[in-house]
């Protein structure tokens, strides 16, 4: 079942400036897709297209049965004056969650991601790692359809990572969609379902791997090989 169609003709930052163009995928139920490309290829922008942030989008997209979704951004984002709890409970009035039941999941979230202890304290003064997580739990709390992550990897440590993949296998099993984009190949491509690979703004490759794989004309690649071969337009040998 699908939760999000992108069907993007041109988008971009200034008028007649196309930054991508003809970026078509569809996202299902309990899926999880890597979104990939070297420096500048367009992925930021896809997701800002996605979430509507662009003045300039030709093209539609579409959550099905008004799909819900949380967007992660790369660099989080908090209120100065807020600590992560007060940041919780603005969330959940905004969401109107059942206050016993978001309570709940938060103290689970917040001890399982380490943060109980900092949960009165502002996010805007916690390290880089602590905020990512602080933004995932604040993501997750409200339980959505979709989800929308611009490289989450980068900052969290190996324990964090391993709770972060262990969340998105729950998350993905509860039925959530996940759309990820990320540098971190070899993680990418023993978690992700399917792959959707930019370069110079246009979708170059879209599949799973072994899909990959025979458009690159790389039968035994990794995924690392066949993004380079799409980045650079030739292999290592
Ligand atoms: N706010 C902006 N205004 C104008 N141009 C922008 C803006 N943000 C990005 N661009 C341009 O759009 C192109 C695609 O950038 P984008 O941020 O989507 O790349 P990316 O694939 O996310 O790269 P990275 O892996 O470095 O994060 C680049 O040429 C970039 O310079």
């Amino acid at each position: 079942m699908v939760l999000l169609n992108v069907k993007i003709k041109s988008a971009g930052y200034e008028k007649d400036e196309a930054t991508i163009q003809q970026v078509d995928f569809s996202i299902d139920k309990g899926e999880l897709i890597g979104l990939i490309g070297p420096n500048g290829a367009g992925k930021s922008t896809t997701i800002k297209a996605i979430l509507g942030l662009l003045e300039y989008n030709s093209g539609a997209i579409e959550f099905m049965d008004n799909a819900s979704y949380s967007y992660i951004p790369e660099r989080p984002v908090f209120y100065d004056e807020l600590t992560l709890w007060e940041h919780l409970d603005f969330v959940a009035a905004v969401e109107g969650l059942d206050d016993q039941a978001y309570q709940e999941k938060a103290n689970r979230l917040l001890e399982s991601y380490k943060l109980a202890e900092h949960a009165h304290e502002m996010p805007a003064k916690y390290s880089k790692g602590m905020q990512q997580k602080a933004m995932l739990i604040l993501a997750m709390i409200t339980e959505p359809d979709v989800y929308i992550i611009d490289e989450p990897f980068i900052g969290l440590d190996p324990n964090a990572m391993k709770l972060f993949l262990s969340s998105i296998k729950a998350e993905r099993e509860r039925g959530a969609a996940i759309l990820m984009s990320t540098h971190v190949l070899d993680t990418a491509e023993k978690v992700c379902d399917r792959f959707i690979i930019i370069h110079k703004g246009r979708l170059q490759a879209e599949g799973t791997l072994d899909g990959i794989r025979t458009q690159c004309q790389l039968p035994a690649g990794s995924l690392y090989d066949c993004f380079h071969f799409i980045a650079e337009g030739k292999t290592d040998e």
